[in-house]
């Protein structure tokens, strides 16, 4: 028997961990450090971080932007079991999701095409022959041509919004939080285009309406915020976040199924249906092969798409424009001078305010609503520059480090006029747009990337197909405003724009302004507008 029986555990314990510890850290290495992959050409990964990464919540753009900075244009992150591959560069973006776009437009399985939307409704489908049928009813009712078909209701849609913002906020007397305005206006417009209906009193489209306003898709949709895409053991242990995403589906399918059986019976009684997309659904439904779930998610994939991500930017700009008050006088003497003070503008006069168009683009470049926009995914192995691309790795665009490419945009973190309550990171100045005339859909075919005015619609051909009709609701729903108020931040209530809402697209923090009322015509002719609401 030792005389020193403790010193003899310890001896036995400290060789058990010399054991225990080395053995722990070699079975969880492959769990916890990137893999490092070789392509047949001999070229390893993209640099990136050593550890691996269950879930990323919190603002991921600056990481990305950290990353950027170290590992350079082209970075791999592990994710879990899923590699990533991160652009940060404008040509790299070029010659990967549009020159390469016939192996960069996949779409990966993840909680968003996965659970939520089942590998349908065009932002889901992988890159096949369902993906170019959807599409090509999406170019078919978003096109330039399509728009004149239902410009008149954009325009009402956007009157109806400036009309609730003076009344809600009681001709300038009361400060109030636009943002649902702001998303019923965008999910009007939406509505219009899929159902050929205007949100009313009917049940259902209320139903669809909250189902629209709900945070939950956005919530459940960041591409980084989700373990289950990750670590696929997950989803089979009990999982709230698994069993949220499957209720959403239940949910959309329930609603969208609602107003596709609404709309067939109105067709099948022989009522007028205003040209839709679930209208052409209908009549193609057989000829294109669809199933009835393809058409529910399809609608839903249009009409969601469509509100968060226009009525983020307008409540973004609105939660800037009384910050930069400079900024606001400039556009009210555009207006002024172009437009003069007898009547609003409306869609033609958008090439003769400049200053406008410049606003909007700027809004877009700092506050796009999708840091990391939908991600596509590799459907070949690929040798880039000498790095290597596998299959199924999840390719995105990092537009918080593209947004801020100081040689693009000159000065794109300095100060702004609340140091106390902003954090100082960015610089809000629309002359950078000036000279730039193209439209978004334009610029984005632009055969020099570094000349393209922003990445907020992503790139390649899955580019958001909503562009032009989300550049003429901002048009007009932001000259208007400023035609006809003057926006104020509330004295006792900083407007904070560092933080945001939502995973997926991003939202301000609920903030409230004043509408103030620039001149007298304001009042007669919102006046008029009322009774045409009214009527
Ligand atoms: C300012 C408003 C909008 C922004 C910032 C925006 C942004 C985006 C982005 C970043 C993508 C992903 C592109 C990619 O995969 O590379 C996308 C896809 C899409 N957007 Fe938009 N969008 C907006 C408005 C709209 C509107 C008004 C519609 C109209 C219905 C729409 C319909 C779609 C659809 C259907 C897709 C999926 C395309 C596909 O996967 O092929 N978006 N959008």
């Amino acid at each position: 028997m030792s005389l020193f029986p403790d010193l003899a555990f310890f001896h036995l314990g400290l060789n058990a961990a010399l054991l225990i510890v080395p053995m722990t850290l070699l079975v969880l290495a492959p769990f916890v450090l990137r893999r490092n992959l070789v392509s047949a050409a001999g070229n390893p990964l993209p640099p990136g971080p050593l550890f691996r990464y269950p879930v990323i919540t919190k603002q991921p753009e600056y990481l990305f932007d950290r990353w950027a900075k170290a590992y350079g244009h082209l970075f791999s992150l592990w994710m879990g079991n899923k590699l990533f591959i991160v652009i940060s560069d404008p040509q790299v973006a070029r010659d990967l999701l549009v020159t390469q776009g016939a192996i960069f437009s996949g779409r990966s399985p993840s909680m968003k095409n996965t659970t939520i939307l089942q590998g349908r409704g065009i932002t889901a489908s992988g890159y096949d022959d369902k993906w170019y049928l959807h599409r090509r009813l999406a170019n078919y009712t978003l096109s330039p041509k399509a728009i004149d078909s239902y410009a008149h209701v954009l325009d009402y849609e956007a009157s109806v919004f400036v009309h609730t913002l003076y009344s809600d906020g009681k001709q300038g007397t009361v400060a109030i939080n636009p943002m649902r305005h702001a998303g019923r206006y965008a999910f009007n417009n939406m509505l219009t285009i899929s159902a050929g209906t205007r949100s009313t009193s009917d049940p259902l489209y209320e139903r669809t309406l909250d189902l629209a306003m709900d945070p939950e898709f956005m919530e459940l949709t960041g591409p980084l915020s989700n373990a289950t895409d990750f670590l696929p053991f997950l989803r089979w242990l009990p999982n709230g976040k698994l069993s949220r995403g499957e209720k959403l589906h239940d949910r959309i399918v329930e609603i969208y199924g609602a107003v596709y059986t609404a709309i067939k019976e109105r067709i099948e009684k022989g009522e007028g249906v205003p040209e839709c997309l679930v209208r052409t659904l209908i009549e193609t439904e057989e000829i294109e092969k669809l199933d009835w779930k393809d058409t529910c998610l399809l609608a839903a994939a249009f009409t969601m798409g469509g509100v968060h991500s226009t009525s983020g930017i307008l409540d973004w700009f609105l939660a800037l424009i009384p910050l930069y008050p400079e900024v606001q006088a400039r556009a009210q003497a555009e207006l002024d001078r172009v437009i003069g003070r007898e009547r609003w503008p409306n869609a033609i006069d958008e090439a003769q305010l400049p200053y406008i168009r410049a606003i909007i683009k700027e809004v877009e470049r700092m506050h796009a609503p999708f840091w990391i926009p939908a991600p596509h995914c590799a459907t070949e192995d690929y040798d880039y520059n000498g790095m290597f691309i596998p299959k199924d790795s999840v390719v995105v665009l990092n537009c918080f480090t593209l947004h801020h490419n100081e040689t693009r945009y000159p000065d794109p973190y300095k100060i702004n006029p609340h140091n106390l309550i902003l954090p100082g990171r960015f610089k809000f100045n629309p002359d950078r747009y000036l000279g730039d005339d193209l439209t978004s859909e334009d610029s984005a075919k632009l055969l020099d990337a570094n000349a393209r005015d922003h990445w907020t619609f992503g790139a390649g051909r899955r580019i958001c197909p909503g562009m032009a009709v989300a550049e003429r609701e901002l048009f007009l729903a932001v000259s208007r405003i400023l035609w006809t108020f003057t926006v104020h931040e509330h004295p006792d209530e900083p407007i904070h724009l560092d933080a945001y809402r939502g995973n997926a697209a991003r939202t301000p923090l609920a903030y409230r302004v004043r509408f103030e009322p620039r001149h007298d015509k304001v009042h007669t002719m919102l006046a008029e507008i009322g009774e045409t609401i009214a009527a």
